[in-house]
């Protein structure tokens, strides 16, 4: 299935400021696969993801998604096919309720009357956010705004699915949720992550950043093992890779 493809090519940003955020970025990712893309803080994860669907623009270099190269042109096309969830859900929240904010989108596709409120309560349902239909976005907690910013994409049945940091400031049991969440959804998942054990969780492949350049891109198990590569990269094992007492430890 070409057409949900995601391909990077030799990917460079620079910021109005002069700050050079990505190098020389390149790779591709198929249909089905969940990546993760991890890096220290600066490394330029979500420079990277803020490209995938246009809301940035290649300084130089190209994007693909699926038959189409990221232009003006195929943006709407392309916004249809990747959801992406920011990692303030501040940037994603505007309308006076959540039922607007999570019907935005789908009444832009023109759904409307039962199907728009049947595909928002689902949409809210899968979240765990159903009761929080008739709210201000405004008056949520930060768990709840993630929650409620997760609903707005997935009400669009994104192709591709991309999360700058989704378990900041979930508790536990949220987490664990979105987890599970996540791990049903059967397209492309890509997201950037400190959590570490998600990432091990949820992903088969892992793509490190460091300085704007991908310093590393395979199996995740393989690149949690090598320990010179997470010092490096100032990145330190999962948890449960550690032998925690506490949690058990998985090696
Ligand atoms: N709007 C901006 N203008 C100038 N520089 C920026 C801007 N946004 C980010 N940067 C810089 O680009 C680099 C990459 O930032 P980015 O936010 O992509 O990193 P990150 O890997 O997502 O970090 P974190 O883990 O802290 O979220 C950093 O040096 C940052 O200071």
């Amino acid at each position: 299935m070409s057409h949900h493809i995601v391909a990077v090519k030799n990917l460079r940003h620079v910021y109005p400021d002069g700050t050079t955020a990505l190098r020389d970025v390149s790779f591709r990712i198929h249909h089905g696969e969940s990546v993760a893309i991890i890096g220290a803080n600066g490394a330029g994860k979500s420079t990277l993801l803020l490209h995938l669907n246009g809301y940035l623009v290649p300084t130089s270099g190209e994007i693909q998604i699926g038959d189409f190269p990221l232009t003006k042109g195929t943006l709407p096309q392309i916004r249809r096919t990747v959801g992406m969830v920011f990692q303030e859900p501040d940037d994603q929240l505007f309308m006076p309720t959540v039922y607007d904010d999570v019907a935005f989108g789908p009444l832009n596709l023109g759904l409307t009357g039962d199907d728009l409120d049947r595909c928002v309560i689902e949409a809210l349902e899968r979240v765990g956010a159903r009761h929080l239909v008739e709210k201000a976005p405004y008056h949520l907690s930060g768990g709840e705004k993630r929650r409620v910013a997760i609903a707005t994409v997935l009400s669009m049945s994104p192709d591709i699915l991309v999360l700058d940091e989704p378990t900041n400031g979930l508790d536990p049991y949220s987490r664990r949720q979105l987890i599970a969440l996540l791990k049903e959804f059967r397209h492309t998942r890509i997201f950037t992550s400190h959590d570490l054990d998600m990432v091990l969780d949820l992903c088969e492949r892992t793509i490190v950043l460091k300085d704007g350049e991908v310093r590393a891109d395979g199996p995740t198990l393989e690149i949690f093992q090598d320990e010179e590569l997470l010092e490096e990269c100032r990145l330190e094992k999962p948890l449960s890779l550690q032998g925690c007492p506490v949690c058990g430890g998985r090696r």
